[in-house]
């Protein structure tokens, strides 16, 4: 049984984020979305509520289920025996960086990283611009799943 990880910190979820999920599924006869728990960092949203957002959103998939880790991503990974990470590379900005994770994650675990270029319509998005433009009043429903917009616009 494959299964992969496609971690993040969703906050919110984005159509970007559903893309790539979206195609993880049919690659994949499982696959794990991870929100990452970081205490220090503060979010917009608590994790239950990326957690409810993510759930609603996945729902379609049924081999999709969320999680939550805190801590290196790789002892996730084992600890719910996936064998490789799914991320998604928007443009050349992701690259440098995923690539040094990547290297990185396999010496420590051999859990191989697959990327997924993101659908070109949504290799601009991203969760904090989201939020940036949200708060000055800008449009974002084109960049998030309807319940998502809601969430956002109901929290700001
Ligand atoms: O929303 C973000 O911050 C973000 C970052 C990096 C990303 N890579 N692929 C996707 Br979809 C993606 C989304």
């Amino acid at each position: 049984m494959s299964r992969a990880v496609f971690p993040g910190t969703f906050d919110p979820p984005t159509n970007g984020h559903l893309d790539i999920i979206a195609r993880a599924a049919v690659a994949f006869d499982e696959v794990i979305v991870a929100a990452g728990v970081n205490q220090s960092k503060k979010r917009l949203f608590s994790v239950e509520e990326r957690l409810e957002m993510l759930t609603a959103i996945t729902e379609p998939f049924g081999n999709v289920r969320i999680g939550t880790f805190e801590g290196l991503l790789v002892d996730y990974c084992r600890a719910e025996q996936a064998q490789v990470i799914v991320k998604g590379l928007r443009a050349g900005g992701d690259y440098d960086y995923e690539l040094q994770m990547a290297q990185m994650n396999r010496k420590m675990s051999g859990v191989d990283t697959l990327f997924l270029p993101t659908a070109p319509e949504n290799a601009y998005i991203s969760s904090s611009l989201v939020k940036e433009i949200a708060r000055l009043g800008g449009p974002v429903e084109d960049f998030l799943p309807p319940i998502v917009h809601q969430r956002l616009l109901g929290t700001l």
